[in-house]
């Protein structure tokens, strides 16, 4: 407890000091764009930046560091126009004109990619290589999140689950950037990542059980479905309130780093995540603790029916990113192998360097927000469906593959029949299984259940008693 609190203490003191830091870093940025700085690096710099620019993703690092080295090379007027002040993170420089940084950059953040809308590799692009046999799993589980979304979907329509949601359109997020991680990078995920936990190996049988809720699945039927788990693959349990784990993967990067642990966190949200303050808590947190933590932003256009131009009117959440001093970069969310480099290289930098980096990548939520959800209530049916054909992930990363030789129509077919045989026998073992009994309800929470939780398990088994038929004969009381 004692240690908690002079950390916090430190946290806090640190963060105060942040606050004024981040204005110096955006007056650094903006005083980049000014004439005066040099328009190439010099010798020293270049040696400085080529360190970095091996990466291409790493060109931010390289031009803060740029415009770092032109705050040093100001001339100083000494008609006390043009003066620079010490302050607490670099140099400032005043200036007479009456200026406000601008809202927007003019230009937007780019948005790196390697293969084009038809699965080839752009010329120039640098990434990093992926063996055929991850490629291939890669698409094997692309293609099994697809089929589960369309299987568990038609099993709640059909009544037999009470909710769902689907991943169609981020297929390539969900599986290239975990394909990018190691299992002992731990997991705090929103809830549209099951394909993070499929390709750790949890098994489709596993996702039935929590889906029906029943006396194998690890919450014990206590949650809605699609809200998973699991100790052993390192992946926290799904928890609907938006954005609250994205402070607790900070907190389990500090403490990877306090044990010098080779692994980071990895946290994913939405962009109507970074609407809610523990984003921005976690961010400048992660920042200031210098912990090795990807906030991984699937920007997919829609929170719900809230657009991203009614979520923010910043540059996305990539910028957001640069404004807490955290290395970032923006990816197409539906080019898997721009996502996998994006994560390979963010995880390299976050463990080695220490550092929290933010990864922003650009999609589209094709299916309805839930099964509770008709999205053509607020949008196009043509943007739908623009995105569902001409910018499949799936099918752009299949070209890919069968351009290398590594795949045809036949494996196609025997994948689906396999993946949709092994899931429909999921899904009739899952239904059969027997539900948790009604008192594991009350367990789990508390060492000693308290007096209150008792008397509400009392009164629950009297309703019964008195009300036999309206109580599901399945769950065992
Ligand atoms: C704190 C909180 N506020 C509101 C909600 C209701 N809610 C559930 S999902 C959602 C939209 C989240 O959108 P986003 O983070 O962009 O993720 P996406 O669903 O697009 O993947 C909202 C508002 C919630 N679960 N938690
Ligand atoms: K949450």
């Amino acid at each position: 407890m004692a240690i908690w609190f002079l950390r916090s203490r430190l946290a806090h003191h640190l963060g105060q000091r942040i606050g004024s830091l981040d204005a110096l870093k955006l007056s650094s940025w903006a005083s980049s764009l000014h004439p005066w700085i040099p328009p190439s690096l010099d010798s020293s710099d270049d040696r400085y930046a080529s360190k970095f620019l091996r990466n291409p993703m790493d060109l931010y690092a390289a031009r803060r560091f740029r415009s770092a080295k032109a705050q040093e090379s100001v001339p100083v007027v000494t008609d006390g126009s043009n003066q620079v002040m010490d302050f607490p993170g670099g140099k400032v420089m005043f200036v007479p004109e009456l200026r406000f940084l601008a809202e927007s950059p003019g230009e937007r953040i780019s948005c790196y990619r390697i293969l084009d809308d038809d699965g080839k590799t752009i010329s120039g692009s640098s990434f990093q290589e992926v063996s055929k046999e991850i490629a291939l799993k890669m698409y094997s589980d692309m293609v099994t999140l697809q089929i589960m979304d369309t299987i568990f979907y038609e099993a709640q329509r059909q009544g037999r689950i009470s909710f769902y949601l689907t991943t169609i359109g981020e297929e390539a997020i969900n599986i290239a950037s975990a394909a990018a991680l190691t299992i002992d990078d731990i997991v705090f995920p929103q809830y549209r990542e099951p394909g993070v936990l499929l390709w750790r190996g949890f098994t489709l049988q596993e996702f039935a059980n929590q889906c029906f809720g029943n006396k194998l699945d690890y919450g014990k039927g206590r949650q809605m479905p699609i809200h998973y788990g699991s100790n052993r693959l390192n992946y926290f349990t799904v928890s609907s309130p938006i954005a609250t784990q994205v402070p607790h993967a900070v907190g389990a990067a500090y403490s990877l780093k306090m044990d010098k642990k080779h692994a980071c966190a990895v946290t994913y949200f939405g962009d109507g995540g970074t609407s809610e303050g523990d984003f921005h808590a976690a961010l400048n947190f992660a920042a200031v603790m210098e912990v090795p933590v990807i906030f991984f932003c699937r920007n997919n256009g829609w929170a719900i029916s809230t657009p991203t131009a009614e979520q923010f009117r910043s540059d996305g959440a990539v910028i957001r990113g640069q404004a807490y001093g955290i290395r970032s970069i923006r990816v197409d969310g539906n080019d898997a192998l721009a996502v996998y480099s994006a994560v390979h290289a963010a995880r390299e930098m976050a463990i080695r360097e220490s550092r929290p980096i933010l990864v922003e990548a650009l999609t589209y939520r094709v299916g309805h927000h839930s099964t509770s959800d008709d999205s053509t209530k607020y949008r196009p049916v043509d943007e739908i469906e623009h995105w569902r054909t001409a910018r499949d992930p799936v099918s752009r990363y299949r070209k890919w593959i069968e351009r290398n030789g590594w795949w045809c129509d036949d494996a196609e077919s025997e994948l689906r029949s396999n993946v949709r045989k092994e899931l429909l026998h999921a899904v009739q073992v899952a239904e059969r299984m027997d539900k948790p009994p009604l008192a594991e309800l009350f367990t789990d929470v508390y060492d000693q259940v308290p007096s209150n939780l008792r008397e509400q398990e009392r009164l629950l088994t009297e309703l019964i008693k008195q009300h036999p038929g309206d109580y599901p004969p399945e769950v065992p009381v």
